[in-house]
């Protein structure tokens, strides 16, 4: 019997082998230069035991291959394209985009695809394939029209306020701060002001229900890493659907499932319309008239290569449709803009020249304004604060790779490269915003780099901190706004003036999420005159 249960061991064993390896000669046999697969865990176990940030990992392949148009990598048993050569991400981004519609293949939405709670995740646009994510996408995009926007300001600028306050206590200790911590704070604070309909007052209390559950949404444990790559094992996904099992932190996503179902039942039954994200959203659910909305607000070749032309198949979707769209919004709203203003402070701290300048740009805007922050569409138009915003973006990238499944098999156009049905497509954005065929001197701060002519010189899929084409961030204007009322609210008042405890040198914490800094980044602020 022992026997039986060892051989039976074994067989398993090497059926599991030659699950993961069986694809390692792929990018040997069709001649793209490649990084070594070995089991199990492919080209970069610093992935699996997370001693390394995945954006480092990509922006160092790319280094490795960079003359290149393309490299091949594994992930696990997967066989990963990784593409330099603009033609071909305009290719996968945007004009063949039907090739390359998803962001997750049926395998890799296991690891989301559990319990109750699970599905809340399932179901949102990053995971979404296909014609579902299709129609959900085009559902919700007039929520971000710049018509929307509009409305969104005051909400933000309630915020700001609570931000600036902080920032005056720390200028009168004169201490140094941690600027994620504060800027955190005034990112959630917004997204869930507007997505949420409820103000955490983060910058009051720590401690909130609220705030404690976000907190355990943003993190990421080792426990809950086992528990989501355990899906991999053949059927243990199935199995864990079957028992129920719940693998992304069920506490915390109940609690916001209940909130947003509250929220909407409260409006709903009190007529109340503050007309945030939450009231947009619930709209969105009752019209269909979204393409003519989405079509009067183009405004650039990026906001042109973003459109999606979809019918939308189904019209109506149930309320669960909404809580994970709100959550989406917190969760991939919250660390991305808060990290791009603590990178924003950074920087500025550490070239005062720039700082005054953009300071200069604000204060005018502000005097135009009779002393009061400036309407939505004078904010679209200082230059100068959207060139540094979009600089401090390309050179600490929050989404260092973007990722496209291949959904029919392609070649790409003049060239011998096939991609096959379920081939995960990587765009190097961490690589391609520090290559100095784009930008000169590419660790340098230099918000030149975005000024018109720049722009015009290089290709437009250079710059890839929202991504490219209809899968593109959904929540950039938002962002924006957001990034750009907060630094106008606190450079009319403060300066950011360089904190001695910063690092030398810049790791990326292989912990954190998206890739922030190891140890954090530092500031002080003084008060303007
Ligand atoms: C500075 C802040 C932000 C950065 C740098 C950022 C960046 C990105 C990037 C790179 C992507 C992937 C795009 C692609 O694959 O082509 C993305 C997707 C997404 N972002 Fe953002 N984002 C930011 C803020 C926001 C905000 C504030 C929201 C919501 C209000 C948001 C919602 C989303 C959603 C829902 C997606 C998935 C879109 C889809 O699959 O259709 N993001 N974002």
């Amino acid at each position: 019997m022992l026997l039986e249960i060892i051989l039976i061991i074994i067989a398993l064993c090497l059926v599991f082998y030659r699950y993961v390896t069986k694809n390692f000669n792929r990018w040997k046999d069709v001649g793209v230069p490649f990084t070594k697969g070995r089991f199990p865990y492919g080209s970069h176990v610093e992935l699996i035991s997370q001693s390394r940030h995945i954006n480092e990992l990509i922006r160092e392949d790319y280094d490795k291959f960079i003359n290149e148009d393309l490299h091949g990598s594994f992930f696990f048993g997967k066989p990963i394209l990784t593409i330099h050569n603009m033609e071909m991400i305009k290719h996968v981004l945007v004009k063949d985009f039907n090739s390359f519609v998803d962001r997750n293949d049926t395998n890799l939405i296991k690891l989301f695809d559990g319990g109750e709670y699970d599905q809340v995740w399932v179901k949102q646009l990053p995971s979404l394939l296909g014609d579902e994510w299709k129609d959900v996408r085009a559902t919700f995009s007039p929520i971000f029209t710049s018509g929307k926007m509009k409305g969104m300001v005051k909400f933000i600028r309630k915020v700001g306020e609570s931000l600036n306050m902080e920032f005056g206590k720390f200028a009168e200790s004169g201490e140094d701060f941690e600027l994620k911590e504060v800027f955190g704070k005034f990112s959630l604070d917004a997204l869930a002001t507007c997505a949420f309909g409820i103000n955490p007052q983060s910058f009051e209390d720590k401690s909130t229900i609220f705030v404690k559950h976000a907190a355990r949404i943003f993190t990421m444990t080792t426990l809950d890493n086992l528990k989501m790559f355990s899906r991999f094992i053949p059927f243990c996904a199935e199995l864990q659907k079957f028992l129920n099992l719940n693998a992304h932190k069920p506490k915390a996503t109940k609690f916001f499932r209940d909130v947003i179902r509250q929220t909407i039942q409260h409006r709903r039954e009190t007529g109340e319309r503050p007309n945030d994200l939450i009231d947009l959203m619930i709209d969105c659910m009752k019209t269909s008239k979204d393409s003519e909305e989405n079509n009067a607000d183009v405004i650039d070749q990026y906001e042109h290569d973003m459109k999606l032309a979809h019918n939308k198949t189904k019209l109506e979707f149930d309320e669960d449709i909404i809580v994970s769209t709100a959550l989406i919004l917190l969760v991939a709203g919250y660390d991305t803009t808060g990290m791009t203003l603590s990178f924003m402070g950074y920087y500025l701290s550490m070239h005062p020249d720039l700082q005054s300048r953009l300071q200069s740009e604000i204060d005018q805007a502000f005097e135009k304004n009779g002393g009061k922050l400036p309407e939505y569409q004078a904010i679209q138009e200082l230059p100068y604060l959207e060139m540094c915003i979009m600089e401090s973006l390309r050179l600490m990238t929050p989404v260092g790779g973007l990722m496209r499944v291949c959904t029919k098999d392609y070649k790409f156009p003049n060239t011998h490269v096939e991609v096959k049905k379920n081939d995960v497509v990587i765009i190097p954005a961490s690589g391609i915003h520090q290559d100095e065929k784009y930008y000169p001197n590419p660790k340098q701060f230099n918000p030149e780099n975005f000024s018109k002519e720049a722009k015009q010189s290089r290709s437009p899929y250079a710059f890839l901190g929202f991504g490219q084409g209809p899968r593109a961030c959904i929540g950039m204007r938002f962002a924006l706004l957001e990034a750009k009322v907060a630094m106008m609210m606190v450079l009319s008042n403060y300066t950011f003036v360089y904190s001695q405890k910063n690092p030398d040198k810049h790791v990326i914490d292989p912990h954190s999420q998206l890739g922030y800094v190891k140890g954090g980044l530092f500031s002080k602020i003084r008060k303007r005159n």
